[in-house]
C-alpha cells in the first residue's frame, strides 16, 4: 500500500518562535498519525530551521529547506550549500518552487542541478512543477509539465527515483489570487506526470510520490485526495495554522479510508 503525504511550506511568513510553536502543536496534534501509511512535512524559512530541528522529532514531521545551491561550496554570495543544510540535520530540500520560477527567474537548467546535488547528498528532493496560465490557455499544460520534468530529472539514475517526490502545483492555482484545480484537472495532470516518469525511470517512476498543491483548503482537500493518481496535498495558506492543517489531514484520511480507494491495491 502506497504512502499518502501531507506538507506545508511556510513560505516568508513565520520566524523562529513562530515556527517553533507551529512545529510543536502540529505534531502534538498529529501524533496519532500512522507514520508508515502517511508521511508529514513542512518547510520552513532558512532561518527557522535549527530552532526547527530542536524543536521536534523528523520522525514526527519531516523538516526541509525551500531552497539550495547546486554547489558543495564556494563563491555563490547568498546561498546555502547541501553540506549546510546537512550540517542541521535537515532531511528534504524543495527545489523549483513556482515563486523560485517565476519570481526569481530560476530555470530548468539549474533546477536539474540541484536536483542532482540534492540527490548526491542523501536529501529527499521535493521537485515542483506546473504550468501557467498562459501555458493552460495555449493548450501546452502537459508539453510544459513533461518538459519541466524530462529537462528537471535530467541526469538522475532509475536506482534513485526513490529520493524524489515531485509537487503539481499549477502556477495558476497558488496563492490568494489563485484558483484551485478541479479534482478531476488536478487528476488528469498527475496522470501525465506519473506516465512521464516511467517513461524516465520504467518501473522505479512508481516509486516517486506526486502530491498535488495550489489553494488546496478544507472545501477541496477531500475530492483531491480520493483521486487515483493523487499521492498527497502540499497545503500552503490552509496548513498555516496548525490545529487546523491536523484536521484537514485528519478529514481527508477519515474520507480516503472510507472511500473505495483505500481497497485499490494502487494506493
Ligand atoms: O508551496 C505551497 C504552494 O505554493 C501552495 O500555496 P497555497 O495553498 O497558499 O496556494
Amino acid at each position: 500500500m502506497k504512502k499518502i503525504y501531507f506538507g506545508t511550506n511556510l513560505k516568508m511568513y513565520k520566524n523562529i518562535q513562530q515556527t517553533v510553536d507551529y512545529l510543536k502543536t502540529l505534531a502534538n496534534e498529529t501524533a496519532e498519525l500512522d507514520r508508515k501509511r502517511y508521511e508529514l512535512f513542512v518547510i520552513p524559512s532558512y532561518t527557522a530551521l535549527p530552532g526547527a530541528t530542536e524543536s521536534i522529532s523528523q520522525e514526527q514531521v519531516i523538516l526541509g529547506a525551500q531552497n539550495m545551491a547546486w554547489e558543495e561550496e564556494g563563491q555563490f554570495t547568498g546561498e546555502v550549500s547541501p553540506k549546510m543544510l546537512e550540517e542541521l540535520g535537515i532531511n528534504l530540500v524543495m527545489i523549483g518552487h513556482s515563486e523560485r520560477r517565476h519570481i526569481f527567474h530560476e530555470t530548468d537548467d539549474e533546477e536539474n542541478k540541484k536536483v542532482i546535488c540534492g540527490v548526491k547528498n542523501g536529501f529527499i528532493v521535493l521537485l515542483c512543477i506546473g504550468e501557467t496560465d498562459k501555458d493552460k490557455m495555449d493548450g501546452v499544460s502537459n508539453e510544459v509539465l513533461r518538459s519541466q520534468l524530462i529537462r528537471g530529472l535530467k541526469g538522475i539514475k532509475k536506482e534513485d527515483a526513490g529520493k524524489i517526490w515531485i509537487a503539481y502545483e499549477p502556477v495558476w492555482a497558488i496563492g490568494v489570487n489563485g484558483k484551485p484545480a478541479s479534482e478531476e484537472y488536478a487528476n488528469a495532470k498527475h496522470k501525465v506526470i506519473r506516465e512521464c516518469l516511467l517513461e524516465i525511470f520504467g518501473n522505479y517512476g512508481e516509486d516517486v510520490p506526486i502530491l498535488y498543491g495550489g489553494s488546496v483548503n478544507p472545501q477541496n482537500a477531500n475530492s483531491l485526495i480520493v483521486q487515483p493518481y493523487i499521492d498527497g496535498l502540499f497545503v500552503g495558506r490552509s496548513a498555516w495554522n496548525a490545529k487546523e492543517f491536523a484536521q484537514l489531514i485528519f478529514n481527508t484520511i477519515c474520507k480516503l479510508e472510507n472511500s473505495k480507494g483505500i481497497n485499490d491495491e494502487s494506493r
